[in-house]
């Protein structure tokens, strides 16, 4: 008999003849089926679902705890004592259906919400959502336009909000240790989502004449008359002044938004080096020949170091405020905490990370010199190996801080997997003194490509040099079925001789043969994937769509719609497509057809990492050598 997956009594009753009679069954839930039995002393079953033929699992409002499970026949109302037992018995039911195995992760949870054309708002919606809304620069126009798509991009932040928390509260003491948290990071019904569009039509004109429509879209065609968000016309006069703010505005703009990390572009917690995070692109020769702009800049930079530096503090502060904040209020449902981190108890995660770190002291090995980068998990510092004398890097985590330690162990197992010349190879991790990790990796001295694109205009071969080498990293993983789900210019990693890295695996995901594609949302806003804000489900693509927002970087200086407050940004990219250039007529034919394939919203239309490699663009990547204009300035540093 296969295991008992979950167990315990409910009222139950069929949609049907006896649609009126609530009865009080034993449910027995095992892998593949669920079995309703008078008490648990009966071995023979009532009635019996087999979850394969389960079609949908909804919330209703029959009952206060109240869902249901639709099969093809049938319909059976389940009524259940609190919130949290809904939960458990619905993603414990969901996750072996047959939708929950291929189909969209959200429940249908009928709080149903409305939408007044005529006054232009919402109605029903969770007081949540209309203080985010209230807060945001969504406009009723926008709403007008696409109420599906705000609340998508609703459901989405609340979603990763409440993981966060979730996330900080699971990193705390033990529960007896803490009070409780308050009723907020409860899970929450989620407005009523109608059921997703039909999928897009096969591709039945020539996949070729997509991309000739595409790179219409992005160069030739004039921008939507309706759509107040063209600030990036291809038809702006080249002369035109970008359309952005200087970068420590927008970091002061960013300041106050609900507590979002991973929503700020993550300039936040670069290099120590006092280098800028997104600021107008100056050419090179501009810093050699003018010493009042070289000085301008210097102060820049300094002043956006201290930015930097004051919005990581603020998201410890952050971070602490939602610690603290779960200590007051009932506790959030264990099994919530466990299945969203992962499946892996933390004494689990431990045995997991004590079998792929050395047991020994780094300090016999490694002499850390000096710090060169913070990150949100720890110290990165450089170092010299005492036996051959090379310099290494050395990511330094205090585990007792690290909220998702599944999260480094997983990053550790992917670079310790796949090694290859365009990923940060791994040399070995140390556990010391049970709380402290040190992961020891190669030294990539040209730092992060955010800085090189701050400080420089690069020219198309130099941003084809990135998109081969990055690309061709991408294609090691995604041969191991491994998405990397955050690539953006801070993870791309340059050495001293120009070689070019993928770094950050925190957030990579292995597909399965069973699991061909993922629905949980990761990475970062500004980079991700339509598919991933509206939370259906992607697959290894989302990092070519992500390679071509990296382009955008290279080419505009920022990704598009980083001036945007983040659910504005997050309903952008849910309902623009396609993201338009600001000055097309720059580019060449070859790079318009790259960002072409790279930022197609159909999925099947969108080149895989294969592809890519094979595009012409790719093709006037210069040797390794042109990159070392851009690597000037922090050779001078090291
Ligand atoms: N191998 C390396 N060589 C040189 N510098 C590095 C290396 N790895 C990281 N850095 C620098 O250290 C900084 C922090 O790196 P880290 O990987 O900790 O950043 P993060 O991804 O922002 O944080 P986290 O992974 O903790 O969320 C980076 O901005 C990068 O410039």
């Amino acid at each position: 008999m296969a295991e008992v997956i979950k167990r315990g009594y409910l009222s139950v009753k069929e949609d049907g003849l006896r649609s009126w009679i609530w009865s009080k069954r034993y449910f027995i839930l095992r892998d593949q089926a669920l079995t309703l039995h008078k008490n648990e002393q009966s071995s023979q079953c009532v009635a019996a679902i087999l979850l394969r033929d389960v079609t949908q699992v909804t919330r209703t409002d029959l009952k206060p705890y109240c869902f249901e499970i639709a099969t093809k026949d049938k319909t059976f109302y389940v009524s259940c004592k609190s919130d949290q037992e809904l939960y458990t018995w619905m993603d414990e039911i969901y996750n072996r259906s047959s939708v929950g195995a291929s189909g969209p992760t959200n429940f249908v949870h009928e709080v149903h919400v409305g939408f007044d054309a005529v006054t232009g708002a919402f109605t029903g919606l969770p007081d949540q959502w209309t203080q985010l809304l209230k807060g945001s620069a969504i406009t009723a126009e926008d709403a007008a336009k696409n109420p599906q798509a705000v609340l998508d991009v609703l459901e989405f932040y609340t979603e990763q909000t409440k993981r966060e928390a979730e996330e900080e509260y699971a990193s705390m003491p033990p529960r007896h240790q803490r009070p409780a948290p308050p009723r907020d990071i409860q899970p929450r019904a989620a407005p009523h989502r109608p059921a997703p569009p039909p999928p897009p039509s096969p591709l039945s004109p020539s996949r070729q004449r997509d991309m000739n429509q595409m790179m219409d879209d992005m160069s030739l065609r004039s921008p939507p008359l309706s759509s107040p968000y063209s600030p990036r016309s291809p038809y702006s006069p080249p002369n035109e002044p970008l359309p952005r703010l200087p970068s420590q505005v927008r970091e002061e703009r960013n300041h106050g938004k609900p507590g979002y990390p991973r929503m700020e572009p993550s300039r936040s917690h670069g290099p120590v080096s006092p280098t800028s995070p997104r600021t107008p692109t100056r050419s090179n020769s501009s810093y050699q020949t003018d010493e009042r702009s070289a000085l301008y800049d210097r102060e820049r930079r300094e002043r956006e170091r201290r930015l930097r530096e004051k919005e990581k503090e603020r998201m410890m502060r952050e971070r602490e405020k939602a610690a603290a904040q779960m200590s007051v209020g009932t506790p959030p449902p264990k099994k919530k905490v466990e299945q969203r981190i992962s499946t892996l108890t933390e004494a689990q995660v431990m045995d997991k990370l004590r079998s792929v770190v050395n047991r020994g002291d780094p300090n016999t090995s490694y002499k850390r010199i000096k710090r060169v980068g913070q990150g949100a998990s720890g110290s990165v510092y450089v170092a010299a190996s005492l036996t051959s004398n090379a310099k290494v890097a050395i990511k330094q985590m205090d585990l007792a801080q690290q909220p998702r330690k599944e999260l480094i162990v997983n990053e550790i197992l992917v670079m310790k997997e796949s090694q290859h010349p365009n990923i940060v190879n791994f040399l070995d991790a140390y556990l010391v003194r049970n709380s402290e990790l040190w992961v020891i990796m190669e030294y990539m001295e040209g730092g992060a490509l955010t800085d090189v694109i701050d400080n420089n205009s690069m020219t198309e071969q130099q941003i084809a040099v990135v998109c081969r080498e990055t690309i061709a990293g991408l294609h090691h993983l995604h041969q191991q079925n491994i998405i990397h789900r955050d690539i953006k210019s801070d993870n791309i990693l340059l050495d001293f001789y120009g070689h070019v890295k993928i770094s950050d695996f925190g957030f990579c995901a292995k597909l399965s043969d069973q699991k061909r594609k993922r629905a949980t949302m990761v990475g970062t806003p500004y980079w991700m994937a339509p598919e991933v804000v509206k939370q259906t489900q992607y697959g290894e693509k989302v990092d070519c769509w992500s390679m071509g927002i990296l382009t955008i970087e290279m080419i505009e200086g920022e990704p598009p719609y980083l001036d945007e407050e983040p659910l504005k940004a997050l309903y952008l990219i849910a309902t623009n497509g396609t993201p338009t250039l600001k000055h097309p007529e720059r580019l060449s034919r070859e790079l318009k057809s790259f960002l072409a394939v790279c930022l197609c919203v159909d999925v099947r239309s969108r080149a895989s990492t294969e592809e890519l490699l094979e595009h012409e663009f790719l093709k006037k990547a210069g040797p390794l050598e042109s990159m070392a204009p851009l690597l000037k300035f922090k050779n001078q540093k090291h």
